[in-house]
């Protein structure tokens, strides 16, 4: 439905985004995610048609929306838009603010959507409020209601939940992608909270510095991310040291053997990949490793291993039993498809 063609731009001299491509599927819901200044609100203003491409192409359903030299006007996409400041018109009602869009239909036609859409987020009986009433949660919800008013193709968000509190942004998350759902209305989102991406999103796009590193969903990207980058990025990462082997990789854990090796030639060092969630206790293990941190985190604790090589490891156990710091422990790792980097993978890519 909504495709990029290795779509670049430059402000003056600086490249801000670099031949970034990409699919999303009728009615899927994309997060872009990323660190300050990687290029996240460019694209989502390319996409919208604020801003001319240098190259590349961005088309919806096989109609071209931007080229190096055409830009189609915004108000001739058919996308709805939401902003960070969602700025609902002050002097206007509920009601008018989520026609605003529709205002020229017929008063039935307007009603009637009006209806939906209030029912849909969940505030029937608000249409005569004003919004200065309504709580920031709410005011939110109007203000999708008002982008989805004209039935859109395609929904832009770009950061919809930075002025909430995490508890509403985590609700709101989930309410709103039950509601886009519903609509089917494809939609990208800007967001630099992962786990805002994680319960949103069908494909995520994690960028840096204008490139976009991977675009998956979300188990991919956590389990299987393509570069250190965004493993780093993306949930919280363990990297031990390795050697490429006939076997496998040797690494303080041991011999591991996985696939991901054969993309190496023996003698390689790698880095491999450990996830806290990854590592078991074994009391039959040989591999030994000594606690040396705790916390708790509620169902579980993050302790801190360390191993004879002196390499470090965050491991998420449950809380049911506690160990003491100090103790020495068999431990496993509990998966067996590793994701192995080069050692000397930078930090940006
Ligand atoms: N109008 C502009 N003129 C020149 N450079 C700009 C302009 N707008 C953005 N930039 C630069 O382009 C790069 C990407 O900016 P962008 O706002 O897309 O990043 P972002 O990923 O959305 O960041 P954030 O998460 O902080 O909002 C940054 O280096 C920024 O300084």
């Amino acid at each position: 439905m909504l495709t990029l063609d290795k779509v670049s731009l430059a402000y003056q001299d600086k490249q801000v985004l670099n031949e970034i491509s990409l699919t999303l599927e009728e009615g899927e819901i994309a997060c872009l995610l990323g660190p300050s200044g990687c290029g996240k609100t460019t694209l989502l203003r390319a996409i919208a048609g604020f801003k001319s491409l240098q190259s590349g192409e961005i088309k919806s359903s096989q109609h071209l929306l931007s080229s190096a030299n055409h830009t189609l006007p915004t108000e001739k996409r058919n996308i709805g838009m939401v902003f960070q400041d969602f700025a609902l018109f002050p002097h206007l009602s509920i009601g008018q603010n989520i026609c605003f869009g529709i205002r020229h239909q017929k008063k039935a036609e307007k009603q009637a959507r009006l209806n939906e859409l209030l029912e849909l987020v969940g505030l029937q009986g608000y249409a005569n409020r004003y919004p200065h009433e309504l709580s920031g949660g709410q005011q939110q919800r109007i203000a999708l209601a008002r982008a989805m008013a004209p039935r859109p193709r395609l929904l832009l968000l770009d950061e919809p939940f930075s002025s909430m509190d995490v508890e509403l942004r985590g609700t709101l998350a989930k309410e709103i992608r039950s509601i886009l759902k519903h609509e089917n209305i494809t939609t990208v989102m800007v967001t630099h909270d992962q786990h805002e991406a994680f319960s949103m999103a069908d494909k995520i796009g994690v960028l840096n510095d204008g490139h976009l590193l991977q675009w998956d969903d979300a188990r991919m990207l956590y389990h299987y991310p393509k570069t250190a980058f965004v493993a780093r990025f993306v949930g919280r990462s363990n990297f031990l040291e390795g050697t490429i082997t006939e076997q496998g990789v040797e690494t303080a854990m041991g011999v591991l053997s996985t696939t991901a090796a054969e993309s190496f030639s023996s003698g390689d060092k790698v880095k491999v990949l450990v996830r806290p969630e990854y590592v078991q206790l074994s009391v039959s293990s040989a591999i030994q490793a000594e606690l040396v941190s705790r916390q708790f985190r509620g169902g579980y604790y993050m302790y801190t291993l360390q191993l004879s090589s002196g390499e470090q490891l965050q491991v998420l156990l449950s809380s049911l039993a506690k160990h003491q710091l100090g103790e020495s422990v068999g431990i496993v790792l509990s998966t067996d498809r590793l994701s192995l980097f080069p050692s000397d993978s930078c930090a940006t890519t």
